[in-house]
């Protein structure tokens, strides 16, 4: 089987800082890849390399055969592939049913209408947000946002979904909801590459994971023992977050 996805020699450089350094990964169609490190490592630099939020200054990203290195983000869309952003970004003046029909509108084969409505509810629903479909975005709570932009994500019916932190924030019992909803992706078939410090999430959700460290690739490999790695672990001591303490105690 060749791999949905193949990162390989991507660099990005902001001035005098190597934000990712010839990085190289690649992601086999429905696994769920964890792409890790402390804080700065350059791993949401990296995830806007994939998505075309930002051009590479050299590699490639080759996403089932196609180089999205040089395609722009709303081609990448529709090739299939959709993200979740660290710091979420809702359409806030539309209620949450319109924010997931403008994503179904951009599907390949673009849904309007009737269709679009029921759509929108299911994809609603499917992230926890029934009932709140006339609400404005901008009163969801802020974990509320993180489940619309979700949907709005799963509207384009990706085949590989990019989520940016996405289970940060939530409280315990919303964290297994959320994990079980990312394992109800995967299992339907659904590829994900995920940045993630919630080391739980990590261990529950990852067939394998990606460490970097100051722009380069530090280990790779499955998700116990990558995290079990001393250079992982020195990586992380470094850091005074909880992450940290994740990887210390895994
Ligand atoms: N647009 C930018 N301009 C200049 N420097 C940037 C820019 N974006 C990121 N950087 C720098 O690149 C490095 C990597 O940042 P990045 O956000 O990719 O790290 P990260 O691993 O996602 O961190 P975190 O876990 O804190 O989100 C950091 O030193 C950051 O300050």
């Amino acid at each position: 089987m060749s791999p949905l996805l193949r990162v390989s020699g991507l660099s990005k450089r902001f001035g005098g800082l190597v934000a990712v350094n010839d990085l190289h990964f690649d992601v086999m169609p429905g696994e769920v890849v964890g792409l890790l490190g402390p804080n700065g490592s350059g791993k949401t630099t990296a995830m806007n390399l994939i998505s075309g939020a930002l051009r590479a200054d050299a590699g490639q990203v080759l996403f089932d055969g196609v180089d999205l290195a040089r395609e722009r983000p709303h081609r990448i869309a529709r090739l299939g592939v959709a993200r979740t952003f660290q710091l979420v970004r809702v359409l806030a003046s539309m209620n949450c049913r319109e924010n997931v029909e403008a994503g179904l509108a951009f599907r390949p084969h673009g849904l309007h209408g009737r269709a679009a409505h029921s759509e929108a509810e299911r994809l609603l629903a499917r992230v926890g947000l029934a009932g709140r479909e006339t609400l404005a975005a901008a009163e969801l709570t802020y974990i509320d946002q993180k489940r619309l932009e979700l949907a709005r994500a799963l509207a384009l019916q990706p085949r590989l979904l990019l989520l940016d932190e996405w289970l940060a924030g939530l409280n315990p019992t919303e964290l297994r909801t959320g994990i079980a909803l990312v394992r109800s992706l995967r299992d339907e078939g659904l590829t994900v590459v995920l940045v993630e410090h919630v080391m739980d999430a990590v261990h529950s959700l990852c067939d394998r994971c990606v460490v970097m460290s100051a722009g380069v690739r530090i280990a790779a490999g499955p998700t116990r023992e990558v995290l079990a790695d001393p250079h992982v672990v020195k990586a992380y001591l470094g850091e005074e977050d909880d992450a940290a303490h994740g990887v210390q105690h895994a």
